[in-house]
């Protein structure tokens, strides 16, 4: 059952208030130090760039921080010797510190030589093509016909059906409670085991948005990692009717009882497939989707432990040629508010990208993003990692049971995503990268390299085929 409702936040903006900006105490570390002598010394007079930039050098400076290592690579790569911008100063900066950093620069050599867009374009694993639409009416709700258009599949369920599938949506079937529905278990008489949404709070009108806004996105959306809409349900209120995901959500398994069904191999695949599930909202689904509400209690977990992002309720399309959204009013949870939206309403990709951080987090730790004395995991975590203590962070309950390369990995990827300046975070395409590792970016690299070759004949086709049309004709023009 979800317990994220306790930490659920509806409110206007309002900036002065904003507890983010209470002042910190000074850290001892040297790094944070620095971070902290600009927030409350610079604040007043810099711009937001000289921030970005402040950032960028002190973490640069401090090699044991996560971006100083990944900058310490790139510097070895830039001071490539056969690079013709360093032949003549041969600069001697290297990577210091064994694999890993090895690791990163090769990392780095891909970012190096492709830009950050085309790494954004390459397909992900496993995407499958985008399903045909097709339209479909409704007798019921005429206000609701253009529902049907979205998913030929898409089920219209009566009121009696819900009721045979759900008990008469019986307490006992309940297994979930969110901010805004309560959740039932449910069979279809096929069998087919289901989840049945129904929302419950608010005005008839603030019901209706919500249903429709979710909706709106939801039906949209089509990857193994996006929980499955099968239909709906108009009579006696409005349901949702999705694909029972057998183990509940992440959030209940990884800080309930059950938590030592998470081996340390389950959690690597629970990151790699919401790290897979976000990339295609924000950058491979037919329009860039902020889900907004990227929590453990919105993961669901299939029988084999394949999460899927689920609660798409504060989601919002993104225009491709807008920046960024702006809200006046918050919502969402806290313990996984990105500093820019907690203080400024703003709303993009790398918003996401701070709380699939603090579910690293929570992944990697087992602790929750706010404990029951209301202490972050972010505010718990920092100086750990900033020590790249990774002992102290990783969760008791998996004692040495874990891959060291893999850990590395996600304590460095969720070290980056929970960045205080959006800038500094990766994007999802970059996430899945950093996750991956080595095998992944060899396998991108053998991908540029066909593309490479595809586009190399494809341009002497081309050079071909000019040849024969126009040079041809010019050279009998001229030879006349
Ligand atoms: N398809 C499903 N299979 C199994 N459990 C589900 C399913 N959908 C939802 N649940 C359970 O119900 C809980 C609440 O669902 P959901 O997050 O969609 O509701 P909500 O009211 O929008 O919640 P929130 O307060 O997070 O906005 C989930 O955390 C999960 O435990």
């Amino acid at each position: 059952m979800a317990n994220g409702a306790d930490h659920r936040a509806s409110f206007p903006c309002d900036n002065e208030k904003a507890p983010g900006n209470k002042p910190e105490k000074v850290p001892k570390n040297s790094f944070l130090k620095a971070k902290h002598k600009r927030g409350v010394l610079f604040s007043s007079y810099a711009s937001a760039q000289d921030l970005r930039n402040l950032d960028l050098e002190n973490e640069k400076e401090h090699p044991s921080s996560p971006r100083g290592v990944l900058e310490s690579c790139k510097r070895g790569l830039d001071s490539d010797p056969a690079s013709p911008k360093n032949s003549a100063t041969k600069s001697v900066t290297r990577c210091t510190n064994s694999t890993a950093l090895t690791h990163w620069s090769k990392i780095f050599k891909l970012w190096k030589g492709k830009s950050i867009k085309r790494l954004a374009s390459f397909p992900p694993l496993g995407v499958p093509k985008l399903p045909k639409w097709k339209s479909r009416s409704t007798r019921e709700n005429p206000e609701l016909s253009n529902i049907y258009k979205f998913k030929s599949s898409l089920v219209n369920f009566s009121l009696s059906h819900l009721e045979t599938a759900t008990n008469n949506f019986r307490d006992e079937n309940v297994i979930g409670r969110g901010g805004y529905a309560k959740v039932y278990k449910g069979r279809l008489k096929d069998g087919q085991l289901i989840a049945v949404k129904r929302l419950t709070k608010g005005t008839t009108d603030e019901r209706t948005a919500g249903f429709l806004s979710e909706l709106g996105i939801i039906a949209h959306v089509d990857h193994p990692n996006t929980a499955k809409l099968i239909g709906v349900g108009v009579e006696g209120g409005l349901h949702l009717v999705f694909q029972l995901s057998q183990l509940g959500s992440l959030g209940s398994v990884l800080h309930g009882l059950d938590n030592n069904k998470l081996d340390w191999s389950r959690r690597y695949k629970i990151a790699l497939g919401i790290a897979d599930g976000l990339l295609y909202l924000h950058e491979s689904c037919h329009r860039r989707i902020i889900h907004r509400d990227i929590k453990s209690d919105n993961i669901l977990l299939t029988e084999d432990f394949e999460p899927q992002i689920c609660d798409f309720g504060l989601a919002k399309w993104l225009p491709d040629q807008w920046s960024h959204h702006s809200v006046s009013k918050f919502e969402g949870t806290f313990g996984y508010f990105a500093p820019e939206y907690f203080m400024h309403g703003i709303v993009d990709e790398k918003t996401d990208v701070y709380s699939f951080g603090i579910l690293l987090l929570e992944l990697i730790s087992g602790r929750r993003a706010l404990d029951h004395l209301q202490q972050s995991v972010v505010i718990w975590a920092k100086p750990l990692l900033n020590d790249n203590n990774i002992k102290q962070l990783v969760d008791p309950s998996l004692a040495n049971n874990y891959d060291p390369d893999e850990m590395d990995r996600v304590v460095l990827t969720a070290s980056l995503c929970i960045e205080q300046s959006p800038i500094l975070r990766p994007r999802m395409s970059q996430v899945v990268i950093l996750l991956r590792g080595d095998d992944y970016v060899r396998e991108l690299e053998k991908e540029c390299q066909r593309q490479t070759y595809q586009r190399t004949y494809s341009e002497e086709l081309l050079d071909a085929l000019e040849y024969n049309s126009t040079k041809f004709l010019c050279d009998i023009n001229q030879r006349n």
